[in-house]
């Protein structure tokens, strides 16, 4: 699977093999491999929660790659569990905190399945013929580039 951000609030990841990287903030980041514990899960931030935090939150660019020396040999199964806001629900910044940033302009008024959808079409759908712009979620901010 390619590089992406998930699009709800939370994903919860249960996995024994390697595979999953993460590509950390910063314009010279390389891909890191997350090493699976056992008896842990993984815990990825998405979009949602950069919506309704301003960016003090950050979903991670995370991407599937095969896994790593002699696991490569072992078929890799993951359990995901996705959670995300129901689809009326606008994406906006929550409001009563002091430690969420200022908006820096307008808002854009979009809906979790809007989004959803936007970004399903965006990282996984025919490149061909699509407005790549209208389809960025929040890669920038994940990567602290230029925000
Ligand atoms: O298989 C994994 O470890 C992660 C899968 C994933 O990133 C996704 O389904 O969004
Ligand atoms: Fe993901």
């Amino acid at each position: 699977m390619g590089a992406h951000t998930d699009f709800g609030s939370i994903t919860i990841l249960f996995n024994r093999l390697g595979g999953l990287q993460v590509l950390p903030p910063g314009a010279d980041a390389e891909w890191v491999y997350v090493r699976p514990l056992p008896g842990h899960a993984i815990v990825n931030l998405g979009d949602a929660m950069v919506k309704f935090t301003n960016g003090l939150l950050r979903s991670n660019i995370h991407r599937i790659v095969a896994p790593p020396g002699e696991q490569a040999d072992w078929t890799r199964y993951s359990l995901a569990y996705f959670a995300r806001p129901e689809d009326e629900v606008v994406l906006r910044q929550v409001e009563g905190s002091d430690l969420i940033p200022e908006l820096d302009g307008e808002e854009e008024d979009v809906r979790s399945k809007e989004w959803v959808l936007r970004r399903a079409f965006g990282t996984r759908g025919r490149l061909d013929d699509v407005d790549l712009k209208s389809y960025i979620g929040t890669e920038m901010m994940s990567r602290r580039i230029g925000v």
